[in-house]
Parts: structure tokens; sequence; C-alpha cells
């Protein structure tokens, strides 16, 4: 854990940063081994772990099914969110100051947690998906209350050979432009950064925002599972 640690304080934040500007998410070298994968995707079966599980196509959010971990969260989901959450709070607080909102986001996650359990959010958010073949997340936005931290991680626990299809996808909806779309080439052990909601936008007038969409096509043929990370609990 604190080998994991280490190694996101030495990703190029900078970087990471540009990428999330430039292409709408960044993505971090290969961080988990094939081991921690694998177990993290493991606690899937764990009853015990989760406080809820989701059936997409009840809700029409799509096709298979999600779990929301219980508190407290597994070691390696817990460090994960501890350790990302200082970086994404810096690039959070510059997109604050580009649009000019009065969000100032703490420095540590610990600090949001208070804020968002003090404002009736105490529910925790990461969970972990499981599509299978046939399976789709349609474009949704991961809010869970008025406090909606703006990035959130995407966890690749797969093999990369594991599934087809199952693409992770974003789209920006520009104002009065036509909407961007991305496909994130994400494998197994790596980490997607991306939107929760709004991205600041330079044009020729300065700073807007695009409001951000992400969701996940269908998978072809196999098992695909992710850990999503989400800093802000929910009401
Ligand atoms: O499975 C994915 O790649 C995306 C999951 C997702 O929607 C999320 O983590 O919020
Ligand atoms: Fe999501």
């Amino acid at each position: 854990m604190e080998h994991l640690s280490q190694a996101i304080s030495a990703l190029d934040w900078r970087a990471l940063a540009q990428s999330l500007d430039d292409l709408g998410y960044a993505l971090t070298p290969r961080l988990l081994d094939a081991e921690t994968c694998a177990a993290l995707a493991a606690l899937y079966a764990d009853d015990g772990r989760f406080r809820s599980t989701v059936t997409m196509a009840r809700h029409g959010f799509g096709k298979g099914e999600y779990r929301y971990f219980a508190y407290p969260l597994p070691v390696m989901v817990q460090a994960l969110r501890t350790a990302l959450y200082p970086h994404l709070a810096h690039i959070a607080n510059e997109w604050s100051e580009r649009l000019g909102l009065s969000d100032i986001w703490p420095n540590t996650h610990e600090a949001l947690l208070a804020r968002c359990h003090a404002f009736g959010q105490p529910r925790p958010t990461p969970l972990l998906l499981r599509y299978r073949t046939g399976d789709y997340n349609c474009l949704h936005q991961d809010l869970y209350g008025p406090i909606h931290f703006p990035l959130q991680a995407v966890v690749m626990l797969s093999p990369d050979d594991a599934y087809t299809g199952g693409a992770l996808t974003l789209v920006e909806n520009r104002p009065r432009m036509q909407s961007r779309v991305e496909v994130v080439p994400i494998r197994q052990g790596q980490i997607a950064l991306i939107p929760v909601r709004d991205k600041p936008r330079l044009s020729s007038t300065g700073w807007s925002k695009s409001a951000m969409r992400h969701g996940v096509s269908t998978v072809l043929s196999g098992e695909r599972q992710t850990l999503g990370v989400i800093f802000h609990d929910a009401s």
C-alpha cells in the first residue's frame, strides 16, 4: 500500500492534468499488478463487503451489475482514494479557478468526507462493476448528492484478453457545438482519471464548461470487471 501511494505520488501529474485538458481523460501507467487486480475482482462474490447491488437493466442504466462497497472499504480501495485525492484536488481547484467557481476542495480526502458527511452524504460510493457478454453501461454522471468532487477514477481489473468490446467511452457536450467522443484505451492495472460532470474548455473567448458523460460500450465476448473510485460520498 505504501508502495502504491509512492507510485501515485511519483506520477507526472502535470502531464496527467494536460491530458485531461486535451483528451478529457488521463490514463496512468499500470499501477496494480495482475494479482492485486484479481484479488479486487474476487471481492465481487463477498456479500459482506457491499452495502447494495444494482441490476442496471432494472433502472434503464444498461445491462450488467454493480455493487457499492460498505465501510470500512477494502484496504486497497481506501489506499487508492486517499493517495489519488490530493493530486486530483489540485487539478479540481485549478478547474474552479478557470471557471470562476467558488468551490475550493480541501487537501485531504478525510476533509472531503467530513464535508460530505456534514451535508448528509454519508454512504460510500466506491464500487465494483461486472459486465458479461452483451452487457453495457449507458452514458451517465456519478453525482450522488449536492457535493460532487469533479474528478473520479476507474481501475481496469480484467486481463486484457478476458473480454472484447467493452470500451470506456467519454462524451463531451460542448455548448452550441457538436459532441466529441473519446474511447479510453485502458488496460489491466491502469487507472483512468475522468471528469464527473463538467470540464473546463478553452475557446477563443476564454474558459467555459463542457458537460461530460461516460459509459461502456457492449462487451462482445468474455467478462469485464472494473473498480470505480468516486471521491464524494452519497446521500
Ligand atoms: O466500467 C467502466 O469502465 C466504467 C465504470 C463507471 O461508470 C464508473 O466507475 O463510474
Ligand atoms: Fe460511472
